[in-house]
């Protein structure tokens, strides 16, 4: 039987067992490959290597999910929206997932599959957050894109885009397949990391909502350590000054001759170290109970292994793999 926790803070949380969901999906934009990334992480040998730091390990159904019996038999776009309702039946369903993990008090750990997989991984973080704690979650996005389009700016139509703006609720637009997503991330409770190729529209979105950014310039300037203690110090703003952190971690933040095999790949990235610093800096706070390791595509470029295994070494710094 599962042990009782106490629900007045996350102290709840097992830190010793992790959900760990593998989303072979990748709908949310056009390149095949994507879906490759979880075979490919277990195959380098991530469990065997969690369990090795003592985690105890729990994939869901004990399978990598690629979600295709619940896709709709056509799923044409709507306006410029590409699959919206195979995008919206993957995270509804992957949403749940992580709630159950979650809610068991499991570290929760996605590998993907594209971005667009975040609607699911934070609405079904925030959904435990806020019936275990009554707190709202708080997010880092690390990425070269601030994926944060609407319907209504996106110029790609692809969904993983869009994550960031459905999480939040910034559009009214009820699409189908989408129309379940209820809004569970305040704009202060958001910290980007690693921008670099932001969209016009999407500029004017993060200046309106006044969301906490910081680009590779920024990055450049302060370096990567100070970074990391401003975004702490602005998700321990308010009145639960400890509570849980989901990191969301787009590979394209690193640079593409650091981890090359990623669908959209923008030169000026994170340093190997810079990556593990911010995976280390997290787990050194002790909050981190999610954590999406996505848009590794194997199908793409030449060296595929190094962007693989990067992945993984990420994935264990989170986990608080310890240097020395
Ligand atoms: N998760 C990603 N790699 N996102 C890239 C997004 C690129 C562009 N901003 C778009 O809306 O399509
Ligand atoms: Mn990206
Ligand atoms: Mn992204």
């Amino acid at each position: 039987m599962e042990e009782i926790h106490r629900l007045s803070d996350w102290k709840y949380l097992d830190k010793k067992q992790i959900g760990i969901t593998c989303v072979a999906f990748s709908g949310g934009q056009p390149k095949g490959g994507v879906d490759l990334g979880p075979e490919y992480v277990l195959k380098a040998g991530l469990i065997e290597q969690l369990n090795e730091m003592n985690f105890k390990t729990v994939l869901t159904d004990n399978k990598i999910h690629d979600y295709k019996e619940f896709f709709p038999k056509s799923d044409e776009p709507i306006g410029i929206i590409k699959r919206p309702r195979t995008v919206g039946i993957v995270n509804k369903i992957l949403a749940d997932q992580v709630y159950q993990h979650a809610k068991l008090g499991r570290l929760a750990l996605q590998i993907g599959g594209d971005h667009s997989m975040a609607i699911g991984t934070i609405s079904g973080m925030a959904r435990a957050v806020k019936e275990r704690l009554n707190q709202d979650l708080k997010v880092i996005w690390i990425d070269a894109h601030a994926d944060i389009n609407t319907p209504q700016t996106t110029e790609t139509g692809n969904l993983h885009g869009m994550p960031v703006s459905y999480l939040i609720g910034l559009t009214d637009e009820k699409i189908e397949g989408l129309d379940w997503i209820v809004p569970c991330l305040k704009p202060e409770n958001l910290v980007y990391i690693g921008l670099r190729d932001v969209d016009k529209d999407e500029k004017q979105i993060l200046k309106k909502y006044k969301i906490q950014a910081f680009s590779m310039h920024d990055i450049d300037r302060y370096g990567i350590g100070k970074i990391l203690d401003m975004t702490i110090e602005h998700l321990s703003k308010g009145p639960y000054p400890n509570s849980p952190i989901h990191l969301s971690f787009d590979i394209d933040a690193l640079d593409p001759t650091v981890a090359g095999s990623t669908g959209t790949p923008v030169r000026g990235g994170l340093t190997f170290r810079e990556g593990h610093y911010i995976c280390e800096a997290l787990h050194d706070t002790g909050r981190l109970v999610g954590l999406d390791m996505v848009e590794l595509n194997p199908a793409i470029g030449d060296c595929h292994e190094d962007t693989i295994t990067i992945g993984c070494s990420l994935i264990r710094a989170t986990f608080g793999e310890s240097l020395l």
